[in-house]
């Protein structure tokens, strides 16, 4: 099949990647020059395991070509792919200004009958719209069907959560097109759900929201055990066994942040608002994320009183391991808490400094190791659970800072370990463990 995938952000191109992968012709348009040059050199515009081995490989057979232009990428192609950005807009609706732009030049640039699938996140109705702001732009009598393909990647796994994902879903009011849809995804070998436009948008915010709660959810918990005594990772541990539970997204932490779970649950609040629903379940799930995310530095501040002068390091920028994107990461949440407090903050994220060099400029120190960051501080917030922070040489660590102690908002350490080296140790939900001398 020959597929267009417009927008090349993380879903489109590892969603364009993968459909060549089994076998697909895709043409990748982005209106990101410098972008798309990067691309026809090998060069990804974010870090993601795996995937520039694959783009190289799929460029090389020439079964994904990467172009600016979306006129001559619309030539021929059977299927057109929406993958653009839907950010927030400050009060929490979504923007879907470049999805209208897309769907205007698709109409002026589409001479035949074609499928458009919309793959970005959006709200109940999207996708009735964009069919209706394409047909009423159509020069030529052309047959347009909108299927909506919402994503359930996450980001650091992308591609295995591409090949082994638990189910593709595919929204359409024509059975003829999401047959279409249904055979360019069945060499994936995936369970696939043939819903209505409305329940595909609504499936992608609902799971998220529901992800979201999980997280929220034990994060209260957690904060409970820290009161009562008790420990979260047995409590999460035992909790998850239930097969009712089950064990994922039950990682008590600083919170959930990332690119998708803050702007899809401010979203679906909007939505159910628009209906006159309260949705106060979800009010509360994004309160207590909020809350969450301050609680490293509150916990800081109690033990200190003042954190002035204090230097800090911060471990870890990324919202999460294996992904070097900042986008509403609690790390941002902690640096503004710890420069408002008088901190000198130190900086260390294995792949995320780029990144986050653009949005804290001279803010902050940039250190080029751990270790580095660690030199001389008087304290450590773990924000991300690097796997090179979890491998920590805890002798060493002790060592190179002024004070053996850390805040870990992602509980990459066992307790006891840390009294054993003589490490000051507050994580979430579980006992603090006091240094020796
Ligand atoms: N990032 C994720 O992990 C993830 C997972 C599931 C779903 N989603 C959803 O998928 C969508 C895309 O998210 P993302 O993070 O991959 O996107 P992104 O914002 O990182 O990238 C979007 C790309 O679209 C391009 N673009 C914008 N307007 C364009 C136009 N008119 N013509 C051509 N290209 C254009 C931009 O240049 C950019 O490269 C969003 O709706 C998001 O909510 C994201
Ligand atoms: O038990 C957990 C699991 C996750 N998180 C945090 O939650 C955030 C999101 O993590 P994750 O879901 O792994 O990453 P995303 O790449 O944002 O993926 C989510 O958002 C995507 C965009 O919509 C969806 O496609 C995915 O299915 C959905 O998991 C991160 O800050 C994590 O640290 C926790 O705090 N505890």
């Amino acid at each position: 099949m020959r597929i267009t995938m417009v927008g090349l952000g993380y879903v489109g191109l590892v969603t364009a990647a993968s459909l060549a992968e089994i076998g697909h012709h895709v043409t990748c348009v982005d209106q990101d020059e410098n972008k798309v040059r990067q691309l026809k050199e090998g060069i990804l515009p974010f870090y993601e395991p795996g995937l520039r081995e694959l783009i190289t490989n799929l460029t090389s057979k020439s079964s994904l070509t990467f172009t600016t232009s979306l006129e001559r990428s619309c030539l021929g192609a059977e299927v057109i792919y929406i993958a653009v950005g839907t950010p927030p807009n400050d009060d929490g609706t979504v923007d879907l200004s470049s999805l209208e732009t897309v769907a205007l030049q698709l109409a002026g640039y589409i001479k035949a009958d074609v499928i458009v699938v919309i793959k970005s996140t959006v709200p109940v109705g999207t996708n009735d719209y964009v069919k209706r702001l394409i047909d009423e732009h159509l020069p030529t009598p052309v047959s347009v069907d909108i299927v909506s393909n919402p994503e359930f990647l996450r980001e650091g796994t992308a591609l295995h959560d591409t090949f082994f994902g638990d189910r593709i879903v595919i929204g359409a009011n024509n059975p003829d097109a999401a047959k279409v849809i249904e055979e360019i995804n069945k060499p994936f070998n995936v369970p696939i759900v043939k819903t209505t436009l409305q329940n595909a948008e609504m499936i992608k915010y609902a799971s998220n929201a529901f992800l979201a709660t999980k997280i929220s959810f034990i994060n209260e918990i957690a904060n409970i055990c820290e009161k009562v005594g008790a420990d979260i990772a047995d409590v999460a541990k035992a909790m998850g066994m239930d097969k009712r539970i089950g064990p994922q997204f039950l990682q008590a932490g600083i919170g959930y942040g990332g690119s998708c779970f803050p702007k899809d649950t401010r979203a679906l609040m909007q939505i159910s608002g628009n209906v006159a629903h309260e949705f106060a379940l979800l009010k509360a799930v994004i309160d207590v994320n909020n809350k969450q995310q301050t609680l490293l530095v509150e916990k800081a501040k109690q033990r200190f009183g003042k954190l002035d002068e204090r230097r800090i390091a911060v471990l870890g920028l990324a919202f999460k391991p294996n992904t070097d994107d900042i986008r509403e990461a609690a790390s941002l949440v902690v640096i503004e808490q710890l420069l408002t407090e008088g901190a000198t903050v130190t900086v260390y994220d294995p792949v995320a400094m780029n990144n986050a060099k653009l949005v804290l400029n001279d803010q902050v120190l940039y250190a080029e190791s751990v270790e580095a960051a660690l030199k001389e501080a008087d304290m450590a917030l773990i924000v991300t659970e690097w796997e090179i922070i979890k491998q920590a040489d805890l002798p060493k660590w002790r060592n190179l800072m002024n004070e053996p102690i850390i805040f870990d908002g992602r509980n990459c350490f066992d307790p006891s370990k840390m009294a054993e080296h003589n490490i000051e140790y507050h994580s979430i939900g579980r006992p603090v463990s006091m240094h020796l001398n």
